[in-house]
């Protein structure tokens, strides 16, 4: 399994768990529970995004992140994977706003097609996929939980989570979309949506964004209890009846792929969106002083 130390302010750290050889010493005499400890401690791969300061999605941090959960996916060694943050400030800020602001309709065409391709990669993984959320995520933040299996987030008032677009002046994309409608339901999609909310922890697990709230030191350990509940099952029977649910949101993308590249680079080509950007990230810039 490669083992990759983050580059200067943008890296993955993917490591297998367990001792130095990347898997615990094997047990002989325990009893059962112990030898199925050491089979699924081995068998997940923690996931840590680093792209400083708050794991926003430049192009340059999304192709990494395709190309390292490619490898995780093709390892056999690996069963599931626990995506978290490396970044005190955010678990991800979603789309760098920068990657869409003052660009050409190159720029946007080229952004957005990786943009959609890890979507892909995640919602149809056959890995089980689980979010430690430890930190704020909106917008396009929510893409990699809204394409987990599972998602635990850390129970403190600054992680609020959701598809705040609408604040933005912008419309969350069909494909953020329907994954929020297939985890919270038609209704509350509406509401959520419409209104651009970001959840805090309670109203979170409240309308069911997220599986479990637990104390920010716990996300970890939790997340690995939550993974072994999930590697009990036989990956063919989980991976065929995940892709059964999951594959008619998916082949809606595929379908309209060009569509909605063209649709998302006339829309943000507008004066009036990059104007309401550009003045998003200003003031997110003065918020600081
Ligand atoms: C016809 C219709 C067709 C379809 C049309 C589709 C339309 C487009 C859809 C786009 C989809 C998704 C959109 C997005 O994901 S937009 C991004 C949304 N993200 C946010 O709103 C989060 C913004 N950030 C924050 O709220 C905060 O930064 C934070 C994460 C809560 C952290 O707060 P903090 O106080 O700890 O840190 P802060 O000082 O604010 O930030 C540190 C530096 O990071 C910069 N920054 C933050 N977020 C972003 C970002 N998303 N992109 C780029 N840069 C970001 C921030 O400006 C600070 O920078 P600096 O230190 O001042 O230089």
């Amino acid at each position: 399994m490669p083992h990759l130390p983050p580059a200067q302010g943008l890296g993955f750290r993917m490591r297998p768990s367990g001792g130095k050889s990347g898997r615990p010493a094997a047990r002989s005499v325990h009893g059962v529970s112990e030898v199925s400890a050491s089979w699924w401690w081995w068998s997940q791969a923690p996931l840590q995004l680093k792209n400083l300061p708050v794991n926003s999605f430049s192009l340059e941090f999304l192709t990494e992140l395709i190309i390292n959960l490619e490898k995780l996916e093709n390892d056999k060694t690996f069963r599931g994977i626990i995506i978290t943050s490396d970044c005190p400030k955010a678990f991800s800020a979603g789309v760098d706003l920068r990657e869409i602001c003052g660009k050409n309709p190159a720029h946007y065409t080229e952004y957005w097609k990786v943009l959609q391709d890890l979507w892909l990669r995640l919602y149809l993984s056959n890995l089980v996929l689980i979010s430690a959320i430890n930190g704020p995520c909106a917008a396009g933040g929510c893409l990699i939980p809204l394409t987990s299996d599972y998602r635990i987030l850390a129970d403190n008032p600054k992680c609020l989570i959701g598809l705040n677009e609408t604040r933005l002046g912008i419309s969350a994309p069909f494909w953020f979309k329907d994954p929020l409608v297939n985890i919270i339901g038609h209704r509350a999609s509406e509401h959520a949506l419409q209104l651009g909310l970001l959840f805090p922890p309670a109203e979170a697990l409240q309308v069911g964004i997220v599986d479990k709230v637990v104390p920010k030191d716990q996300v970890q350990s939790t997340a690995l209890s939550v993974m072994t509940q999930w590697l009990a099952i036989p990956d063919h029977a989980r991976q065929l009846t995940k892709n059964m649910i999951r594959k008619p949101t998916a082949d809606l993308l595929v379908k309209h792929r060009d569509t909605d590249i063209q649709n998302f680079v006339s829309f943000i080509s507008r004066d009036s969106i990059q104007k309401s950007l550009q003045m998003y990230l200003a003031k997110l810039k003065q918020n600081k002083d």
